[in-house]
């Protein structure tokens, strides 16, 4: 573990100070694209404008074969295009695939002032980061880069999880973390199949009325991540970095994925993956608070002045914990506003009418 006083300094001579803070950018989906897919890099400039992160990903769902496509296809779309405020990330190959060195030195090189986050799949402990941090910090020395790139963890192994603490505080790159239910479920050894979301047999049932164990008793199907959502969003919270829910693996059901991502946003994610364009409007749906939620923020700050005290609005309590808990979802709201004008007329027309029916 480095001294805390050597903390932010620059792991190579020459590489870029590391951030101090993690920008809050807007990030509520991560859109997933295969690089080496003609089709999908043909529809990644449209896609582009609708979505918070472009994500070039190099790693599972990319075929063997198809490795050294991805990474060049790549670096082509992020030298032929300038995506604006939408930021591009890349997840990588894992750390003990035989892609991995090439993808970090080649990305870095070629085009690492294009790109903003490394997501890294299947982090077993603080030691991936190590070892990533360092060798960014080298190849971004060797290319000149002025802004220091981070980066993203996957919560993928029974390990990471285990270690998600240390994870998340192991380098002032780490920018945050997504729960990869797919790999976790492997690693763990539980018995699903399905990429994230629930399963019916996850599940507790309302006690018996009589002596037929069958008739009348209701059955409440559980969620399969609460825990480890849970235990990501603290450890992302406690480190100053962001928790993200992953992939929604069912693209055709549309209704449980936007209850899965509307889990994780209640629990304190900021986003989600879109692996398909179905989803992409589910997730900016669900990690933009609602109108009447925002109006209500603003309505209990305004009427807290400094913070402090109590006050009852619509007969309800408010002192100084609900002021933060308003302040979360009115500084979130203000962030979006800034980059969706339409989320901005909403949040104002809501709060307006809030306001002047108080
Ligand atoms: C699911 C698939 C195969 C269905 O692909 P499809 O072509 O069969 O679907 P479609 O409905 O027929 O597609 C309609 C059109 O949209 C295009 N399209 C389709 N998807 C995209 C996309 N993402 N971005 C841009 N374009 C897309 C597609 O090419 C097609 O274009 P066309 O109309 O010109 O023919 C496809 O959507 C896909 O490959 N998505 C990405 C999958 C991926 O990245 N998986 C890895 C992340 S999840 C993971 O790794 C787990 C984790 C975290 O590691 C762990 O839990 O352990
Ligand atoms: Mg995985």
């Amino acid at each position: 573990m480095r001294s805390p006083k050597d903390f932010f300094a620059p792991l190579a001579v020459g590489a870029p100070a590391p951030v101090r803070e993690i920008p809050p950018l807007p990030s509520r989906m991560i859109h997933f694209f295969d690089p080496g897919n003609e089709k999908m890099v043909a529809k990644a400039p449209d896609i582009a404008t609708k979505v918070d992160v472009l994500l070039g990903n190099l790693e599972d769902a990319v075929r063997a074969d198809r490795k050294e496509a991805a990474r060049q296809g790549l670096v082509d779309v992020a030298k032929a295009n300038d995506f604006g405020q939408t930021q591009l990330w890349t997840r990588v190959n894992s750390l003990d695939s035989p892609w991995v060195l090439d993808d970090l030195i080649t990305l870095v090189t070629e085009i690492g002032d294009k790109l903003d986050v490394i997501m890294v799949p299947k982090v077993e402990g603080a030691q991936d980061i190590h070892y990533v941090d360092r060798l960014l910090a080298q190849l971004e020395a060797r290319a000149g880069l002025t802004e220091p790139l981070l980066v993203h963890a996957i919560l993928e192994t029974a390990s990471g999880v285990a270690n998600v603490e240390e994870i998340a505080g192991a380098s002032p790159r780490m920018q945050g973390i997504s729960l990869g239910p797919a790999d976790l479920a492997a690693s763990r050894r539980m018995k699903t199949t399905r990429v994230g979301g629930g399963h019916p047999g996850y599940l507790v049932r309302t006690d018996p009325t009589g002596d037929d164990l069958t008739e009348g008793r209701t059955i409440y199907q559980q969620d399969l991540w609460h825990y480890t959502v849970a235990r990501m969003v603290d450890a992302c919270a406690a480190n100053g970095i962001l928790p993200y829910y992953g992939p929604f693996g069912d693209i055709r059901d549309v209704v449980a994925c936007e209850d899965q991502f509307r889990n994780a946003f209640l629990l304190g994610c900021v986003g989600a993956w879109s692996l398909h364009p179905a989803q992409i409007d589910i997730a900016r749906k669900v990690f933009s608070p609602e109108p009447s939620d925002v109006a209500w923020a603003r309505r209990v700050i305004a009427a807290m002045g400094d913070g402090t005290g109590a006050v009852m609005i619509d007969g309800k309590m408010q002192d100084d914990a609900s002021f933060k808990q308003c302040g979360v979802v009115a500084e979130l709201a203000d962030a979006l506003a800034a980059r969706d004008p339409e989320l901005a007329a909403a949040y104002d027309a809501a709060t307006k009418e809030a306001l002047e029916n108080a």
